[in-house]
């Protein structure tokens, strides 16, 4: 699914009036429609509502739901802001339109301000897409008043958040608990620094024209499953483990054998054909009797020794994982170069510890030299120190993402809540799955492993990401319902990685 800019949103909105074509006022009333389904689906037990219109096609839709609201039986008390005497022509048709079932309060900047209270139930219907500036005076002091309110739906976007650029830290914006937006996700709604801002988002449809969307040219999608579902491959009836690959994970050290385990279980429940774990030969009996369908290759040492590989070693491998429990050790670097001279032509994917060692002046050396398509796997902190610098929010970070993705020509795959995969041609794209019970140590080692796995079943390394990224949020968001935000833990994920699978091969079946 794209993410489109506010230029472009008006854009398909146009089209689609011209095109479909459907009357500017038409449309209007199905995005508010759309609207009002939703907010009476979850809020059917609450009768009284306060709705808060700016002068513009937002505070139109503000208009239009009242109207619905009101004819559903709900109290609604409706508050037009009016900072000009300007309005939009769908706002005065609609305000027409409601004149005869509610008579609004019209709030001008002489206007004595109304006051919110904590139980208030509002909607925001300030401003929209059409924000061109950060808030102040009337609208403003508005949005402060609203902020009092406990809970506050957005119409499309909170008030004041711009819709695909950066708020300074001072611009006063509403706090909404949840925001229903038209259709399209923003590039606000993907990003840490928004979150208190726009609570829990959801999309409604309000049929756009399909022309005008593919139109569009973006660099940012949202992975929703419509999309995921299709990177999962069939498999043949005939396949046998050699034809699903043989995975080499390179992982573990003294004291960090769980990361291993995690990840070299999680490869397993991802399709892998066979899988060979490297780790120190301390931790053979253990990764024998946790894991009896890994092969375990010996390390001399009590951390990574073996750094010389050779190609005829590395042949028999489909694709190769390192990283995870590894340790910040200048031998790392010397795997790294050899798996790279001796084994280029196999996927790579390079987590945890890997990553950090790439972060030392040496380390960044190697950068260069990464096969074309290299997965690397950062949270936040490990890309900060890749790149040696930091960033003053997060737009400054996904162009940062960006620009190193297409430098070395490697797939990026910044970790968090909708973890961004930014591919060497420039696009990146946002996960849809996952939760904040994934935020416990482990998680990551999961998806090395889940990556690697679908690596070796020879999916094109983007598709690896992409689709490894939400599988792995669709395992935990499986687990959290039995599990809880609070007491998920890592091998949770890969428990559930069976449900996931499960849950994909449905909508496949379903929608083929
Ligand atoms: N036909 C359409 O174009 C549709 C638009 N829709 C709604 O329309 C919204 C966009 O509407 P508009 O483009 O009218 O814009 P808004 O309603 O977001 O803003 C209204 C106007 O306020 C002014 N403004 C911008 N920033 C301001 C500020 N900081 N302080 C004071 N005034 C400011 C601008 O001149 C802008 O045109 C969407 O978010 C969506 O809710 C939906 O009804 C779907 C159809
Ligand atoms: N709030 C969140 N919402 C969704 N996913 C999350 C959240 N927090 C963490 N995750 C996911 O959990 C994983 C954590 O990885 P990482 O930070 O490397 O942990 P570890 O090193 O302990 O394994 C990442 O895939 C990340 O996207
Ligand atoms: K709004």
């Amino acid at each position: 699914m794209k993410i489109v800019s506010a230029t472009q949103i008006r854009e398909i909105d146009e089209y689609t009036i011209n095109h479909e074509p459907v009357t500017s006022i038409d449309l209007m009333e199905r995005a508010a429609t759309a609207f009002s389904s939703w907010f009476m689906q979850h809020y059917s037990n609450i009768k009284r509502i306060k709705i808060v219109c700016g002068p513009g096609n937002n505070g139109g839709d503000g208009l239009v739901i009242a109207r619905i609201l009101y004819s559903y039986g709900y109290k609604v008390e409706v508050y037009t802001i009016l900072p000009t005497a300007k309005t939009s022509k769908d706002f005065d048709i609609n305000l027409q339109r409601l004149s005869s079932l509610i008579s609004e309060q019209r709030i001008t900047p002489n206007s004595k301000l109304p006051q919110f209270h904590t139980e208030d139930i509002l909607i925001d219907a300030l401003f929209g897409s059409g924000l061109n500036r950060p808030l102040a005076g009337l609208a403003a002091d508005i949005v402060q008043a609203m902020n009092q309110a406990k809970t506050i739906i957005a119409v499309d976007i909170p008030s004041g958040l711009f819709t695909d650029t950066n708020n300074s830290k001072e611009d006063v914006i509403i706090k909404a608990t949840q925001t229903i937006a038209f259709q399209l996700p923003k590039l606000a709604f993907m990003l840490p620094q928004n979150a208190d801002f726009i609570g829990d988002w959801h999309l409604v449809d309000i049929g756009l024209h399909p022309t005008a969307i593919a139109q569009a040219s973006t660099n940012y999608f949202y992975t929703h499953t419509r999309k995921a579902i299709t990177y999962l491959k069939k498999r043949s009836k005939f396949s046998h483990k050699g034809t699903n690959g043989h995975a080499l994970l390179i992982a573990g050290s003294y004291g960090m054998m769980g990361a291993a385990i995690l990840s070299a279980r999680a490869c397993l429940r991802s399709g892998v054909g066979k899988l060979t774990l490297h780790a120190p030969k301390h931790a053979n009996d253990l990764v024998q009797s946790n894991i009896p369908e890994a092969l375990f290759s010996a390390d001399d040492n009590k951390y990574l020794s073996t750094t010389e590989w050779t190609e005829d070693q590395l042949k028999s491998y489909s694709a190769i994982g390192l990283g995870p429990g590894l340790s910040i050790d200048t031998k790392i670097l010397s795997l790294i170069h050899s798996i790279i001279e001796h084994g280029s032509s196999i996927p790579l994917i390079i987590d945890a510890d890997g990553i950090n060692n790439l972060s030392t002046p040496e380390g960044r050396d190697l950068l260069d030299k990464l096969p074309e398509n290299t997965i690397i796997t950062p949270h936040p902190k490990e890309f900060q120190k890749l790149l040696n610098r930091s960033w003053q929010n997060d737009y400054e970070k996904l162009d940062l993402l960006r620009e190193f993705s297409v430098k070395y020509q490697v797939i990026v795959c910044l970790k968090g809540a909708h973890t961004a995969v930014a591919l060497p041609d420039g696009s990146i794209h946002f996960n849809s799955t996952g939760n904040p019970g994934m935020a416990t140590g482990g998680s990551g080692d999961v998806l090395t492993g889940i990556i690697t796995a679908l690596l070796a079943q020879k999916y094109n390394p983007a598709h690896a990401a992409i689709f490894g990224v939400y599988l792995h949020g669709l395992a935990g968001d499986i687990a959290v319902k039995e599990k809880s935000i609070y007491s998920m833990v890592a091998s949770d994920l890969t428990d559930n990685l069976p449900k996931a699978f499960l849950e994909i091969t449905a909508l496949q079946t379903q929608n083929s």
